[in-house]
């Protein structure tokens, strides 16, 4: 680490102690964006980087409601609203029981950056609760993001803040969001990203962010001749944006092998088809079942128990469940194993010392908040749409989607260039540096 970066990061960690993610991801941009800094007059002493790392706002609330048994249930709702420079905040929520200011506050970063390079007006936000909705009836969760709604509602708005999904918020969650905010504030309008296809909705929104890291990986894949067909992928998690990178890399002839969820993985050893992707999709998104199940219905599938999927030959990876999924061990065993790709779905699932080794190995390596933009991005293309009070056909938006992602790749190519090798880290983050703050000097020290 220079001195530089040092000096930084010792002033982020002594403000935001006990925030362990929130500093990973601050390092990692500390780490490319500091000495760009300071090559270029117009950004050099302005602490432009200091601004970014403090979220314009950070709310927390309490959110009680009454759960099947009659029993008062408290959680912690959060909304961090980081950066506006470039538009209203923009950004899913997240519910699960790890939530916290931490993780709000690491995604929340990422996004200033991803929505940055999406080329669309959006600012960067996250929230959520640590409310865990595994196990909950439908009636539970209704109630509980009513809840959640009766407060956040003062704090959003089409103009201000766009909430949308994450971990364990998806279309249904959304639904009921949108029907309190709507009944509260009296107007149909769209706060809200990832909405039902008849009140507002976007085509392909729920695929958008598995087929846009798909699209990513492919344009790393073509920049070096070659492509995703013939080869094994393998993929973590098993929600939505695990499943439509399924969806996308057998729509492009590649085979994938694995799924996981956070009790284990399955293994295909024949690979997971159409048929059985769909059985997959009915198995989350409808029964709410374990991946396990998966290798009860299909002999030539094994469950691991509490493993990752990372063992498992490949030669593309594609992380998409969750931060720190994957190692600097896992990294090595996927290398020794002829991985030559390794494109994020999910935000951060690689530690540093796992992108260390892809990049002292000089993989393709493409970092969630270019990789997995593709999701946010087909937000925009929503909040456009409902503004124009239209709605593009799917492969309307599907053309911009893949527009949108060769634009952050070759933009990523641009700033990214190592003597010959593309540090798409290096690139996402200068790249999305560059716009925001372009915009946070126009506007003046406010
Ligand atoms: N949805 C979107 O549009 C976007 C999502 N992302 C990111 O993609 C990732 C996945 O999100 P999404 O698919 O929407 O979420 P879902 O809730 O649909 O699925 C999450 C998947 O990850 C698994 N998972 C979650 N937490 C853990 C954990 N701690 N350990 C192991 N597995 C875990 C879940 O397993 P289980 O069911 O057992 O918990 C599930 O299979 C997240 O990092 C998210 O931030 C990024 C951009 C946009
Ligand atoms: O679509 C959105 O607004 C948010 C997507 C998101 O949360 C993300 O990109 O991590």
């Amino acid at each position: 680490m220079n001195q530089k970066v040092a000096s930084f990061m010792e002033l982020v960690k002594a403000r935001n102690q006990h925030e362990p993610e929130f500093i990973q991801a601050v390092q990692e941009v500390a780490e490319t964006v500091l000495d760009y800094i300071a090559e270029h007059d117009i950004y050099n002493g302005k602490n432009i980087l200091l601004r970014m790392v403090e979220p314009e706002r950070a709310i927390s609330f309490r959110v009680s409601w009454v759960d099947d048994k009659g029993e008062i249930q408290v959680n912690r709702g959060y909304r961090i609203q980081m950066n506006s420079a470039i538009g209203p905040y923009k950004g899913g929520l997240r519910f699960h029981p790890s939530v916290n200011m931490s993780i709000l506050k690491f995604l929340a970063f990422e996004q200033v950056f991803k929505n940055s390079l999406t080329t669309l007006p959006m600012g960067g936000g996250k929230g959520g609760s640590d409310f865990d909705p595994k196990g909950r009836s439908d009636a539970e969760i209704m109630r509980f993001c009513h809840n959640f709604m009766a407060e956040l509602s003062r704090h959003i708005g089409p103009h201000t803040d766009i909430p949308a999904g994450d971990i364990g918020v998806g279309a249904r969650e959304i639904g009921y969001l949108f029907g309190m905010y709507k009944k509260i504030k009296n107007e149909f309008t769209g706060v809200l990203t990832g909405k039902g296809l008849s009140w507002g909705g976007s085509l392909i929104r729920p695929e958008a962010t598995g087929y846009g890291a798909v699209y990513f990986a492919e344009n790393m894949l073509q920049r070096s001749g070659t492509s995703i067909a013939g080869k094994s992928v393998v993929i973590s998690g098993s929600g939505n944006v695990a499943q439509y990178a399924a969806e996308k890399v057998l729509q492009l002839g590649g085979k994938v092998i694995t799924f996981s969820d956070s009790s284990g993985y399955v293994y295909d050893e024949e690979g997971i088809d159409a048929e059985k992707l769909a059985f997959v999709m009915d198995l989350k998104n409808n029964k709410r079942g374990r991946i396990s199940e998966y290798a009860d219905k299909y002999a030539s599938a094994t469950f691991f128990k509490g493993e990752k999927p990372w063992g498992i030959a490949c030669e593309v990876a594609l992380p998409c469940a969750t931060q720190n999924e994957l190692d600097g061990d896992a990294a090595e065993t996927l290398l020794s194993n002829g991985c030559i790709c390794v494109a994020e779905g999910a935000n951060m699932p690689s530690t540093p010392e796992a992108i260390h080794k892809f990049h002292e190995t000089k993989i393709l390596f493409a970092p969630g908040k270019a990789s997995n933009a593709g999701g946010v991005a087909t937000s925009g293309l929503e909040m456009s749409q409902n503004s124009l009070r239209i709605s593009w056909t799917r492969e309307e938006v599907d053309n911009k989607l893949q527009e949108i992602m060769k634009n952050i790749h070759d933009n990523c190519v641009v700033y990214g260039d190592e003597d010959g090798y593309i540090n798409y880290v290096k690139g996402a983050n200068i790249a999305g540096f560059v716009k925001v703050a372009d915009a946070m000097l126009a506007q003046g020290v406010v």
